[in-house]
């Protein structure tokens, strides 16, 4: 069955999939995932902001990607069209995506994607990510990002990959113990909502699951703020609503589409006594992928390892406010207020073990963040949608 698979992925593309879109039809009988230089990567939220960065950085490395979105947030046309954002990614890097809209919670769905492409890793971005939202639907959360990767983690062992970069947050640290904080510091304990608790949750299950089985390897990617865009302006983060997170704000105020900017807590014990984070540009992160898919490959790397991706350097909320000021030559105004709930004074990470052990470190500086965050805005001032 798996030969004749093989054989004739077309006539088995519609015989399990009924309409699809001519485009991924003529990808799978044109394209042998083999003939690039590099592996074939399956990217779970390829279509979101992290994973459309990534995606451009694999295409560009010579990967194979196949990716996988179930659309709930990102943009597209229609259930059957590609993203926009992954159409995109193929205008940037003048390559192919081959895209399924699939939900990873979809074991069939996934067991078939399994079986048509010769898949060597897993990159696992798909995940809801709202901290204020996973507080008010914290089943929703559980289901999607914990039932959601435990699907994928068994329909990948089921069919031999067991390979797998995964998107964590330096929310598994709750409030700092210690800055810069080490992959040593102790996670789990100050997760404070739903969304944090998956992440620290699905890091602990893979752990296990490297435990059980030394086939597995697995690097846990520790995010600290991702921001920025890529330096092309045609993707970046696309925020539905209003924004949670303190760059998309001060982009969308200088661009017009909100009046003022709220700091959020003037009395931290920080220089200026405005929040303090480590700020990491989109396309450093993205490499950071790629250099965990390498470090995977190492003879000498067993099992699970946590990295870092941060810059190691801090910067409060009015230093941002500065900068993204400089960089579009806008006024940001903005208003002191009361301190939000959850939110911490500092935190910021010490990445040497992934300079060290992955050969990987930020290359763009805050300059770059706003420079490209602001590209992005001002040409998509409504992000992926046009009108
Ligand atoms: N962006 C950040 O600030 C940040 C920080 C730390 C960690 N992370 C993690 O990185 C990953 C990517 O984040 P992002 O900022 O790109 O978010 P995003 O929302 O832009 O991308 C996630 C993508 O996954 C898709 N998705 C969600 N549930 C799915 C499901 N069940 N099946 C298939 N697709 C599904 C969404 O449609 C979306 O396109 C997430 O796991 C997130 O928790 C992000
Ligand atoms: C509690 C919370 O949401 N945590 C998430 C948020 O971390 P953070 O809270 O670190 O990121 P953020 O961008 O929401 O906030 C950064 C800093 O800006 C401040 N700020 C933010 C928005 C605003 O309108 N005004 C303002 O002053 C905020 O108080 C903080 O000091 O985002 C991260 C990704 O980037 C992770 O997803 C975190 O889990």
């Amino acid at each position: 069955m798996l030969s004749t698979l093989y054989k004739f992925p077309f006539a088995f593309a519609i015989v399990y999939y009924g309409v699809i879109p001519l485009g991924y039809l003529t990808k799978w009988w044109t394209t042998d995932d083999k003939m690039k230089g590099n592996s074939t990567i399956l990217v779970t939220g390829g279509a979101g902001y992290v994973g459309s960065h990534t995606v451009v950085e694999l295409l560009n490395n010579n990967y194979s990607v196949i990716a996988i979105d179930n659309l709930v947030n990102c943009y597209s046309n229609g259930q059957n069209e590609k993203p926009e954002s992954l159409k995109r990614v193929e205008k940037i890097t003048g390559e192919t995506v081959t895209f399924y809209n699939v939900d990873i919670r979809d074991r069939e769905a996934l067991d078939k994607i399994f079986k048509l492409h010769k898949i060597d890793s897993v990159i696992h971005f798909a995940a809801l990510k709202a901290v204020g939202e996973s507080v008010q639907i914290p089943l929703t959360y559980y289901q999607n990002n914990i039932a959601g990767s435990s699907t994928l983690f068994e329909v990948m062992a089921k069919n031999g990959v067991k390979s797998l970069v995964f998107s964590s947050s330096a929310t598994v640290y709750g409030n700092p113990q210690f800055l810069p904080i080490t992959e040593e510091h102790p996670t789990g304990q100050g997760c404070t909502n739903p969304y944090g608790k998956t992440k620290y949750f699905v890091e602990e299950i893979l752990k296990d699951v490297c435990a059980s089985d030394a086939d597995w390897k697995v690097v846990l990617l520790r995010y600290f703020n991702p921001v920025g865009a890529h330096e092309s302006g045609l993707i970046g983060e696309d925020p539905s609503g209003v924004p949670n997170n303190l760059m998309p704000y001060i982009s969308q105020v200088a661009v017009g589409r909100r009046e003022k900017l709220t700091v959020f807590g003037s009395d931290y014990r920080t220089p200026d006594g405005t929040g303090v984070r480590d700020y990491i540009h989109i396309s450093d992160l993205a490499v950071g992928h790629l250099k965990a898919l390498e470090k995977m490959l190492d003879p000498s790397f067993a099992s699970w390892k946590a990295y870092n991706l941060g810059t190691g350097r801090g910067y409060s909320v009015l230093e941002m406010v500065k900068a993204f000021a400089e960089a579009s030559g806008k006024q940001i105004k903005y208003e002191l207020a009361a301190r939000r709930e959850g939110d911490v004074a500092a935190c910021y990470a010490d990445a040497t073990l992934a300079k060290n052990e992955l050969n990987w470190t930020a290359t763009r500086d805050i300059k770059d963040m706003c420079k490209d965050t602001w590209k992005w805005q001002k040409t998509n001032p409504k992000g992926f949608q046009k009108s």
